[in-house]
């Protein structure tokens, strides 16, 4: 299932018109179901503390307190006062189930945490404004010591305290094991430290009429199902000529490995032709690379009439890469910018064929920001760079968000041991492969990202921490095949 990350007001837009259509109890009914559902499967049948806040989010866990007490479950609830209507509402239907609210305050927490084996934290979602009340925060304190403790933890949307569009929390906030986010996603429970604080994330889909979440959401994550359906399905009379010529642009005294991962990532991901153009000697590093050496590789890009189907450029090419980048651009040609070429002077330079494949660092050069603003909010930043220049923009990171002119997409997986060196030349490699094999530029990206993510978390089972770019490359055929489900044979 392909999934929509929200902001707050992405949120709020959606609540009011669930309750101009009458819609908003059904949908925290269901929200509270999936949150009991999920405290049940923890909890193994011992008892359950629920907290509620003021707001949807103390609604959505008095809810789940009801279904609780309806299936038998032993549960303690403590809540704050409330004017939420529907928040309020729910309080006096628990009340039928005779279950007792007691009040919600740090001594409370620690004393019915106590014994329970999960505790349920509906104390903030987000309507949450930082920084975090004196009050609220002794409770969150007092959570995160039963946790300590042995208790579970389970959020409602995302731990208290938690900021829903930052990846840097804004302070002390609840640590969870396990979250429910209804409806979708937060950028929150996605990137940096604040994700690492979400646990395990289980997005409750909702009873919606089909299009009030896409209209709603800020990017879409989608699944393997959909990244698999934008690959290309060759004929059977395919030959070299018919699955793409790459060129890849880089590599300098000193840096040559950079180009070469480039051109094993791209034969990898199924380019039927790959030629290295290099200021430097390139060593054999497998006999299907081409190899071409040019004394002035500018000079060279700059008079010759030979063209390929996709280009990538900038892998260790070092100094003066923007103005070979710029010469390439100026082809008009399916193109990755990569590593050197990622200089701001190209800002407007983009096509819609072009794909700019910059890390955090990067994007951070190119924006003229400190890497901890692109870090803060990757989707704002990564739709920054697209506007400013032009094409599509891979933001890299765990996860990648990807910015094209209709939207943004997060691609799930990988593997922390793709934290090495090298990593990011053989995607430039691969999503030139795709671009050659005639993918959009947007499709050639998101493809790209996840083949590579995929053959990341292949290699990561058989080396761990210490698997390599040259590890990732060679599991990309068995990534494509995991994605197409065995496909792949010709039509
Ligand atoms: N469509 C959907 O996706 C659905 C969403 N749903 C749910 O709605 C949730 C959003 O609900 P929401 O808007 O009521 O906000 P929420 O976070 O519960 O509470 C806000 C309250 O927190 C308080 N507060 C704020 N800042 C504070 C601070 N610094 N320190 C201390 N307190 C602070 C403030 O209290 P007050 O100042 O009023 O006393 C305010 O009233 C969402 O997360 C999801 O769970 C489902 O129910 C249905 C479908
Ligand atoms: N922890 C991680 N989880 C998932 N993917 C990761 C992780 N760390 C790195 N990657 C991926 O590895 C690549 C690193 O790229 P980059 O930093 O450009 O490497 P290099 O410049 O060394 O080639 C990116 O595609 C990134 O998404």
């Amino acid at each position: 299932m392909t999934e929509f990350v929200f902001r707050p007001a992405g949120v709020a837009a959606l609540d009011a018109r669930l309750e101009a259509a009458g819609l908003l109890d059904p949908a925290m009914e269901e929200v509270g179901r999936a949150v009991a559902e999920a405290a049940q499967g923890l909890a193994g049948g011992g008892p359950v503390l629920l907290l509620a806040g003021s707001g949807a989010n103390g609604g959505d866990a008095l809810v789940a307190a009801r279904y609780l007490a309806g299936w038998g479950a032993e549960v303690r609830v403590l809540a704050a006062p409330s004017r939420h209507a529907l928040t309020r509402l729910n309080r006096e239907r628990l009340a039928a189930f005779g279950v007792e609210v007691g009040e919600l305050t740090p001594g409370a927490v620690t004393r019915e945490a106590w014994g329970s084996v999960v505790l349920v934290d509906g104390l903030l979602g987000t309507g949450f404004q930082p920084p975090l009340r004196l009050e609220l925060a002794a409770v969150v304190e007092a959570v995160n010591a039963a946790r300590g403790a042995g208790t579970r933890v389970l959020a409602i949307d995302l731990p208290s305290g938690l900021d829903a569009t930052s990846a840097v929390p804004p302070g002390e906030s609840v640590r969870a094991d396990v979250t429910v986010a209804p409806v979708g996603l937060k950028p929150a429970l996605l990137f940096g430290e604040a994700a690492t604080r979400a646990g395990e994330v289980r997005v409750a889909a909702l009873a919606l009429p089909p299009d009030w979440a896409a209209g709603e959401a800020w990017a879409t994550r989608p699944d393997d199902a959909a990244v698999a359906a934008l690959l290309p399905v060759r004929r059977a009379d395919a030959h070299k000529g018919t699955a793409g010529d790459v060129w890849i642009v880089g590599g300098a005294p000193g840096m040559v490995g950079a180009a070469a991962l480039a051109g094993l990532g791209a034969l990898r991901a199924g380019a039927g032709r790959v030629t290295l153009h290099s200021g430097a000697e390139v060593p054999l590093v497998t006999p299907e690379l081409m190899v071409r050496r040019h004394g002035d590789p500018g000079g060279w890009l700059a008079g010759t009439g030979e063209r390929p189907d996709a280009v990538a450029v900038g892998m260790g090419l070092g100094p003066g890469a923007a103005g070979l980048a710029r010469t390439v651009l100026g082809w008009g040609l399916p193109t990755v910018l990569d590593a050197d070429a990622l200089q701001p002077e190209l800002a407007g330079a983009g096509h819609d064929r072009c794909v700019w494949t910059p890390h955090p660092g990067e994007a951070a050069r190119l924006l003229g920001v400190g890497t901890a603003e692109v870090t803060r909010d990757p989707l704002t930043a990564a739709r920054g760079l697209q506007e400013r220049f032009g094409g599509v923009v891979v933001l890299k990171g765990g996860p990648s968000v990807i910015a094209h002119p209709g939207g943004r997409w997060v691609s799930r997986g990988g593997h922390p041991g793709m934290a090495s060196a090298g990593m990011g030349d053989t995607l430039a490699g691969v999503i030139a492969a795709l671009l050659g094999q005639g993918l959009s530029a947007a499709d050639a990206a998101l493809a790209g990202v996840r083949l590579h993510a995929r053959a990341g978390e292949r290699a990561g089972i058989r080396h761990g921490y210490g698997l390599t770019a040259t590890d990732v490359s060679a599991q990309l055929g068995g990534a494509w095949l995991d994605l197409t489900g065995g496909a792949g044979r010709g039509c």
